[in-house]
This record gives C-alpha cells, sequence and structure tokens, in this order.
C-alpha cells in the first residue's frame, strides 16, 4: 500500500500561561491511500493535536512530517498552506457551513480558493452533491437541511477537490445513530472510489469499529495500539 501521509518521531508541546503541556510525544504513525482509520482515545489525549500537524495547520516541535516528495516539517508556513489547500480535505463536528449559501455553493467554496474557473466548479460541485446523494437539494441553505444533510454537504465540500487525505474531526458526534452510521459508510465509500487517506477522530468506536480499516488509539500523548482489519475477515487485529 502506498503511503499518503507519514509522521515520525512527533512531538509537541503547549505552553499556557507558563505552564508546559506535552500534547504529543515521539507519535509514529503512517496513513495509506485508501485506508480508512479511526483515531480514538481519551479527551485531551492528542488526536487534534495530531490532525493538526498531519495536515500541515500545525508544526511539529521535534520529528518529522511527509506525504509523498513533500517534507511538512521542514516547510514554511506559506507551504504547509499550500499543501493544506491542494491536498486536504476537513469535515468538522459542527458542519461549519456558511449560512447564507446554497448547498451548491458551499461546495464550490474550496475550487474557488483553488481558482478553478466558476463554470467548472459549479459541474464539479453538482457532481461531489451527488456523490453524497444530495443533487436534489443542492438549492438549499444549511437551515433547510436536517443535520445528516447538512455533514453531506460539508463531505461534498471536502471531497471537492478530490484530496489526498481526507481529515473529520468527530463528524458523527452531531449525528443520530442512523444518520451516524450512514456518514461513516460513505467516508469508507469514499476512501474505496478516490484512494483517499481518510483519517476520522471520534469516541464512539462502537459506531466505527466494523466499518473502519484500522483503529488507532491513543493515550497521554502516545500511541498505544494500532489494530488492523485482516482482509477477509470482520475482526480487527493488532498490528505485529
Ligand atoms: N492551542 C492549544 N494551546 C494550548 N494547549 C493546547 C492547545 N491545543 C491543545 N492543547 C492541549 O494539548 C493536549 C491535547 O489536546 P487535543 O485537543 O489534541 O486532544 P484531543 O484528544 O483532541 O481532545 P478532545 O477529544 O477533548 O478533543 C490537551 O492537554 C490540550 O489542553
Amino acid at each position: 500500500m502506498e503511503t499518503a501521509i507519514k509522521a515520525e518521531g512527533i512531538s509537541k508541546r503547549y505552553i499556557v500561561q507558563n505552564v508546559p503541556s506535552q500534547a504529543l510525544m515521539n507519535v509514529s504513525v503512517e496513513v495509506h491511500k485508501g485506508e480508512f482509520v479511526l483515531l480514538t482515545g481519551p479527551s485531551g489525549c492528542g488526536k487534534s493535536t495530531l490532525l493538526a500537524i498531519l495536515s500541515g495547520m500545525t508544526p511539529p516541535d521535534e520529528g518529522l512530517v511527509s506525504s509523498g516528495s513533500t517534507n511538512l516539517s521542514e516547510a514554511t508556513d506559506a507551504q504547509r498552506d499550500a499543501f493544506r489547500l491542494r491536498n486536504c480535505g476537513f469535515i468538522f463536528q459542527g458542519f461549519n457551513l456558511f449560512p447564507g449559501l446554497t448547498a451548491v455553493e458551499q461546495v464550490q467554496v474550496p475550487l474557488d480558493y483553488l481558482g478553478v474557473p466558476s463554470d467548472e466548479a459549479k459541474r464539479r460541485a453538482e457532481s461531489a452533491l451527488n456523490t453524497v446523494g444530495l443533487a436534489q437539494r443542492r438549492h438549499l441553505r444549511p437551515a433547510e437541511l436536517s443535520g445528516g444533510e447538512k455533514q453531506r454537504v460539508a463531505i461534498a465540500r471536502a471531497i471537492v477537490k478530490r484530496p489526498t487525505i481526507l481529515l473529520a474531526d468527530e463528524p458523527t458526534s452531531a449525528l443520530d445513530r442512523d444518520n451516524g452510521e450512514k456518514v461513516v459508510r460513505m467516508l469508507r465509500a469514499i476512501a474505496r472510489a478516490t484512494d483517499a487517506a481518510v483519517l476520522c477522530v471520534s469516541h464512539d468506536i462502537r459506531l466505527f469499529s466494523r466499518i473502519v480499516d484500522r483503529i488507532v488509539e491513543m493515550e497521554g500523548g502516545r500511541l498505544i495500539r494500532d489494530l488492523r482489519r485482516d482482509p477477509g475477515t470482520t475482526e480487527l487485529q493488532v498490528e505485529p
């Protein structure tokens, strides 16, 4: 399997009011293209910090982060921004949609940032909405959509630029069980269909465990477990 993003020996410390707090300690992890990974662990264990470092949003204090030939740990702020814009799609717990924009306009926004001509951006936005089953609702604004539909718009917005890495932070926690499961199955289908590495933070292991390829568990700023599903079985196996 080809590597989409790789972190080696990552450490990150925050200092708040002169008190240091070690968010990540010597974390190494590799996520492959087409792989759907759940990142889980107790509150404050460093999951969001790891996502931020893997997407180039935050530089690590120590260690290497790389994607293909891009070395993110040595990149400038502008190079990391450009990497993120081109390669990463994000999905958030609270959807983060613009109240005044229709579904198709929301999905076009990342393509506008990338300078895609507006006719092509509209066509691609409609196609992404079609992928998440919302073609018929493309002219509606967030207030006219259900929670599940809003999250599907957010997924369409995240996949419209065909990212190599799709990062989701608690994408199901504002949804009921059925809609949550729909979203998780949709993320797996996206990983399969587009070969994107999908890395998803959630506390809801039960919802994800039957569907993901791999569960990475953190505690106190470290990775403590890495379970992979053997092809052809439903059991997740501990990494040797
Ligand atoms: N910007 C920041 N400034 C200071 N401390 C931070 C910052 N971001 C995170 N931290 C601290 O780093 C540690 C890890 O936080 P992080 O948000 O990565 O954990 P998490 O596992 O995502 O938590 P949760 O599940 O509650 O979202 C925590 O102790 C947190 O307080």
